[in-house]
């Protein structure tokens, strides 16, 4: 056996890499007791010398002596070694090393007054014979270390393979704690009288449109927005300046009414027609959802919505927008719902169009608006809001300013704040995005799962903040398929399952136009398509027939994933699966409105599995079912598939041809 060993590096490297973390730390202690032990018996060494010059020098070091980190004590070292072994009684460091190992037991320790080299042949043989454990452990451990001195050796440069703890961001307290909203659209219903402040005609109002209670979400929401307007337009006593809002609340939980009936409710008192609510949403087809609820409940009052998405021309939208008259330009809308792109061309293009007399900025689908920030049509509209006094449209009698530190000059002239208010299923918790946003002291109101804790991961798209709350209504199951035969899985639970109205997602619009092209070939289920290939005319009127239960199956791209409201889906097929959970929440998030039941299937290839139920575990989804679809199901719709197939085909090419022409 060796006393001396070289450690080298790939010796070290493997090993390391093989070796439990405990040993390491274990035979860490063990060399650091023995250094210390060395040391002592050192001192007792020289003592001796001095006492009696002809004494044996101490023994050699154990074998973490070997260290990288200290090779400079290590010669002297070697050369006592050498006497040592020289004269053969290296008695006292066997002893040292036995009182040192922190695994040593009493029992069975060898004698000291046997020779060394006679001692640890004995002992190697007893612990491989007799297989004794903590014998072993004690006397098999000189050998061990020198077969293996590696671990006391540090490696500079070698990765960590550890998995690193995730690193949980610190949240401010808003976001933390919110304001808990109750979850069940069935049973915790609010009666509409419970809540005070709202006009007898709009209570009346809601009745007849079937709102006989409110839903938790505009329970919640609805009395805090009123209370932040009960100083009218303008900041409260002393500067008080009312928080911004921010509410996430599941697909179909009557978000949208719980801003437009306070918003009617404080702007029904208004004098002069301003531009005092504004609304921004990611598409035209929300927009226009959203207007059609505000022209409901606004009927009746003197208020006047306009809806600025491109629809129209610029020059008509201008037109139900702004008047010029004699003493200059007046604003013909007190709501304007708007998308982001058409706002900011009004913005720069539309003479007269003021926004400094704004109180409610409303995003809907925030988490989305936030994506699009890029366009950066939030900072047009808050420059827009706090103009300087010598543009065009302002009033002397208000000062507008950005949200700053109150002083009592600051509170010397009224000021109008501007509240944003924002609204998603899949509300971002991630600190960052919010940021963006420029919130005045937000508040939050939420029905999520675990609203504390569940924490953005920043530039990840889940955010790992993807913990949503669902509808409680869903079903929602997962169909394993085949590349070949998903077509087929989507007739067959369409046509089994008998649904009026069934919304099918595709991951493309191409994809989409093939699925319709197929459906439409195989006949017997009324089909459209919907997605960005067809002008937005064409879309409303696709949504009117599907609203309308002409269209039993609409094959759509993500275009009417979030917010659309089509009462009586009963069934979502997601045909493609898709990539992110917020995708997911809001395509299933069509059926199940309103505390209504409802079914979502979502067709998996094999290898989609594993990848898409981590995503909903990691969201804690409710259980997502299997439903598996027997092929003698399937076998008898392909002579017709087939069929549609080769129909397919053809039509492609003729499009092809007529594209090319
Ligand atoms: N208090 C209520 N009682 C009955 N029905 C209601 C009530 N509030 C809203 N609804 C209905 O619930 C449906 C869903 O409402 P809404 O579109 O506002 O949901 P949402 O939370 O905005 O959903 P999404 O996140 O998908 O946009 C609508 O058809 C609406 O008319």
């Amino acid at each position: 056996m060796a006393l001396f060993r070289i450690a080298r590096y790939e010796e070290q490297e493997k090993s390391s890499s093989a070796e439990d973390q405990a040993q390491v730390l274990l035979r860490r202690l063990r060399v650091q007791a023995q250094e210390r032990q060395l040391k002592k018996q050192k001192q007792q060494e020289a003592e001796a010398e001095t006492s009696s010059p002809g004494d044996v020098a101490p023994g050699p070091p154990g074998p973490a002596q070997t260290s990288l980190s200290s090779p400079a004590p290590e010669e002297p070292k070697r050369k006592a070694k050498k006497r040592k072994r020289g004269d053969g009684s290296p008695r006292r460091l066997e002893k040292s090393e036995s009182e040192t190992d922190p695994m040593s037991s009493q029992k069975g320790t060898s004698s000291p007054r046997k020779p060394k080299r006679k001692k640890k042949k004995k002992t190697g043989k007893s612990c491989e014979e007799q297989g004794d454990k903590k014998d072993s452990t004690r006397a098999c451990e000189p050998s061990a270390e020198a077969s293996e001195p590696q671990h006391s050796v540090l490696i500079l440069g070698v990765p960590d393979k550890k998995a690193l703890p995730k690193v949980q961001p610190f949240l401010p307290k808003w976001l933390a704690e919110p304001s808990q909203v109750q979850k069940s659209v069935k049973n915790d219903l609010v009666p509409i009288q419970d809540i005070p402040g709202i006009h007898p005609c709009l209570q009346k109002k809601l009745k007849t449109n079937g709102i006989m209670s409110y839903f938790p979400v505009q329970a919640a929401v609805i009395p805090a927005l009123l209370e932040s307007a009960s100083h009218g337009f303008l900041v409260g006593r002393g500067g008080y300046q009312p928080s911004d809002i921010c509410v996430s609340a599941p697909t179909g939980s009557g978000k949208t009414l719980s801003f437009v009936i306070p918003v009617i409710q404080v702007l029904s008192e208004r004098v002069v027609c301003h531009i005092r609510a504004l609304v921004v949403l990611p598409t035209k087809e929300l927009a226009q959802q959203v207007s059609k609820v505000f022209n409901i409940y606004a009927d009746g009052t003197a208020l006047r919505i306009a809806q600025i998405t491109g629809q129209k021309s610029l020059a008509k939208e201008q037109e139900i927008l702004v008047q010029k008259t004699d003493s200059g330009y007046c604003s013909l809308a007190d709501i304007v719902v708007a998308t982001p792109g058409r706002l900011v061309d009004h913005i720069d293009q539309t003479p007269g169009f003021s926004l400094r007399q704004l109180r409610f900025l409303i995003i809907d689908e925030a988490d989305r608006m936030i994506d699009s920030m890029h366009q950066s049509w939030l900072p047009r509209v808050v420059k827009a809001v706090f103009q300087g006094d010598s543009a065009p449209g302002s009033s002397p009698l208000f000062q507008r300013v950005e949200p700053r530190a109150i002083t009592a000059a600051s509170t010397s002239q009224p000021q109008m704040p501007l509240q944003k208010l924002l609204f998603s299923a899949t509300l971002t918790r991630n600190p960052e995005k919010l940021q963006e946003l420029g919130l005045y002291q937000p508040r939050l109101f939420s029905t999520g799962p675990d609203s504390q804790g569940s924490v953005a991961q920043p530039g990840t798209e889940q955010d790992g903040e993807g913990k949503y709350a669902f509808p409680a209504g869903l079903s929602h199951f997962y169909v394993p398929c085949t590349l070949n035969s998903k077509p087929l899985a989507i007739l067959h639970l369409v046509r089994n399952m008998k649904f009026s109205r069934v919304l099918c997602f595709t991951n493309s619009r191409e994809v989409s136009h093939r699925l319709f092209l197929l459906v439409k070939a195989f006949g017997g289920v009324p089909v459209a398509e919907f997605s960005s290939r067809f002008g937005p005319g064409q879309r409303k009127m696709i949504l009117k027939q599907f609203e309308q239960g002409k269209i039993q199956l609409l094959i759509s791209t993500d275009a009417t994933a979030r917010g659309i409201d089509v009462k009586g889906v009963k069934l979502v097929l997601n045909y493609d699966a898709p990539q992110y959970i917020r995708t997911y929440v809001h395509r299933v998030g069509r059926t199940a409105r309103a505390g209504n039941t409802g079914l979502a299937f979502t067709l998996l290839l094999r290898v989609q599995e594993q990848k898409f139920l981590q995503m909903l575990r990691e969201a804690r989804a409710p259980e997502l079912g299997k439903h598996v679809i027997r092929s003698e199901h399937l076998k008898s719709l392909v002579p017709q598939y087939e069929e549609a197939l080769s129909e397919l085909q053809k039509t492609i090419r003729n499009e092809w041809k007529q594209k090319k022409a």
